[in-house]
C-alpha cells in the first residue's frame, strides 16, 4: 500500500501520518488529493481541506482541478490557522502547499503526532527548477511520498518541470494555461536531440 488509510496501531491507537503529493503543473496533484480525501469520507471520517487564501484562481472556498473536480476547503492565510480549525478532524488535506509559510512543516508534524492523518499536495519545484517553498521540509519529513507526472504538451513524454512562458520573474504568479505548461527535463532545458 503507498499510504496507510487504516490509522490504528496494533494497540488500536490512532497513529498520525504525512503524505506528500508532489509534481509539476497539471501533474494531478489535486485530483489524487481529491481522490484520498473522497476515500476518507467514504470511511465516514471527519475531514477538512485547507488551501492559501492567495490561491484564489477559481473559487475562495473551493479546491478545484484542471479536470473541474472539486471539493470544499477552507481558505487560510497562515499555516497556524490549521491548528485552531481541525478539532475532531481525523483526516487533513492541504493544497498549494509550496504557496505556505516556513511553518507548515512544524504544523504537519504537530497534527500527525495527535493522530491525524495529514495529506498535502504541492508544487515540488518553481518555474525555474528550484525547490518550492516549504516543499522540501514536507518531503523529509512525510511517511509516503508520491510524485506525479504530466504528459510533456512539446514531446509527450512524461513531464517533471512546469515551463513559464512570460517574462515575469516573480517566484509567485498565479495562472494556468496562458502561462505555464508542463515539460520534460529534455523539453525544459532545451538540451540537444
Ligand atoms: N499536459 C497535461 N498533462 C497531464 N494532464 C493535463 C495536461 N494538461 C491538462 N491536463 C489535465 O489536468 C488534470 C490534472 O489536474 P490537477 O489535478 O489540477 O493537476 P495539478 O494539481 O497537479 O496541477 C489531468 O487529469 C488532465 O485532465
Ligand atoms: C511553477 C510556478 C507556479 N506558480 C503558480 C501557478 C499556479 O497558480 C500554481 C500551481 O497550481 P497547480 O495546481 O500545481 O497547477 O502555482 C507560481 O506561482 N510560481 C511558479 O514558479
Ligand atoms: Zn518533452
Amino acid at each position: 500500500m503507498l499510504f496507510s488509510e487504516h490509522n490504528f496501531n496494533n494497540r488500536n491507537r490512532q497513529v498520525g501520518s504525512i503524505e506528500v503529493i508532489c509534481g509539476s503543473m497539471f501533474s494531478g496533484k489535486t485530483e489524487e488529493l481529491i481522490r484520498r480525501m473522497r476515500r476518507a469520507q467514504f470511511a465516514k471520517l471527519k475531514i477538512e481541506i485547507f488551501k492559501p487564501s492567495l490561491d484564489n484562481r477559481y473559487a475562495d472556498k473551493e479546491v478545484i482541478s484542471h479536470d473541474s473536480n472539486s471539493i470544499h476547503s477552507t481558505p487560510i492565510n497562515h499555516s497556524s490557522a490549521i491548528l485552531l480549525l481541525s478539532s475532531d478532524t481525523k483526516v487533513i488535506g492541504i493544497d498549494e502547499a509550496q504557496f505556505f509559510d516556513d511553518e507548515l512543516p512544524n504544523v504537519c508534524i504537530q497534527l500527525a503526532n495527535k493522530g491525524i492523518r495529514v495529506i498535502v499536495a504541492g508544487l515540488d519545484m518553481d518555474y525555474q527548477g528550484k525547490p518550492f517553498g516549504p516543499m522540501p521540509k514536507l518531503l523529509a519529513i512525510a511517511e509516503h511520498i508520491v510524485k506525479v507526472h504530466a504528459v510533456c504538451v512539446q514531446c509527450g513524454a512524461p513531464a517533471n518541470y512546469s515551463y513559464r512562458f512570460n517574462d515575469n520573474k516573480d517566484i509567485v504568479l498565479l495562472g494556468e494555461k496562458e502561462s505555464y505548461e508542463p515539460r520534460c527535463r529534455h523539453c525544459y532545458y532545451n538540451l540537444p536531440l
